[in-house]
């Protein structure tokens, strides 16, 4: 099975996503470009990007009127990149036009419920009931639009596995056991995870039916990324 890791390159200068790109290729299977990066950086830093020969991931999470984000996905096609995310929160007429907009060979992925909110913050938004029931829900939205998966966490994974046995499912918000206060001192340093509130170990999502594994500050904000990638492909 080639490497799940996909590498959230999300840093603001273009030169350090490329060398720090380099340094970790042998360990990852390929590379996440999200807003920060394409907002400084647009076409031209993806092209760099994909000049170094991995996947491109781009996360741009487009959620608009079904014709200003079908239109945004025809603009992308000349980037050719493996995957796009779009928010299933768009509905589904919008998602089905994003779909049938984009390039040949481009998975097209739903992001349900960010990783960064929990159940408290599912209620500040008007939703009831819980983070899973909401993911479920989406996903069956983004599988009835014919999209290709979604982006969950590690909490649902499964579920959605189970349902959905040939979706694509990608995973962030993933910190390894060292991360989680399980075995300090490892070469990592202490990524800020404060933000991600449904967090998971890699293994534990790619156990559970994770098809591709987000991992951003884990291995770029590591003492040695290189060590990091390494210790990361070596617990999957
Ligand atoms: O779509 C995503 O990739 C995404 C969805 C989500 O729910 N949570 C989430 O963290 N992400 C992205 O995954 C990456 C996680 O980065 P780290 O928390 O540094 O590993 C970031 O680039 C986020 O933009």
């Amino acid at each position: 099975m080639s490497n799940p890791v996909f590498l959230a390159l999300d840093l603001p200068q273009l030169e350090a996503a490329k060398e720090l790109c380099s340094k970790v290729k042998g360990h990852i299977g390929g590379v996440k470009l999200g807003l920060e990066f394409f907002c400084a950086h647009g076409h031209h830093g993806v092209h760099e990007i994909s000049a170094l020969g991995l996947p491109v991931f781009l996360d741009l999470k487009l959620h608009d009127i079904p014709n200003t984000v079908a239109g945004a996905m025809q603009s992308i096609h000349v980037l050719e990149p493996a995957i796009v995310t779009i928010h299933a929160g768009g509905g589904r007429a919008m998602m089905e036009d994003a779909k049938a907009a984009a390039g040949e060979g481009c998975k097209v992925v739903a992001v349900t419920m960010l990783t960064s909110l929990d159940q408290r913050d599912l209620e500040r938004t008007g939703v009831s009931g819980t983070p899973h029931d909401h993911v479920m829900r989406l996903a069956d939205l983004a599988y009835a639009a014919g999209l290709d998966g979604i982006v969950c966490s590690g909490q649902e994974v499964k579920s959605v596995h189970q349902q959905w046995k040939d979706g694509f499912l990608v995973v962030p918000g993933l910190r390894p056991a060292a991360l989680n206060g399980a075995t300090p001192g490892s070469s990592h340093v202490q990524a800020n995870s404060n933000d991600q509130k449904r967090i998971v170990t890699p293994r534990k999502a790619r156990d559970e039916g994770a098809s591709v594994l987000v991992i951003g500050r884990p291995i770029s904000r590591a003492n040695d990324p290189l060590v990091a990638a390494r210790e990361i492909e070596g617990t999957l």
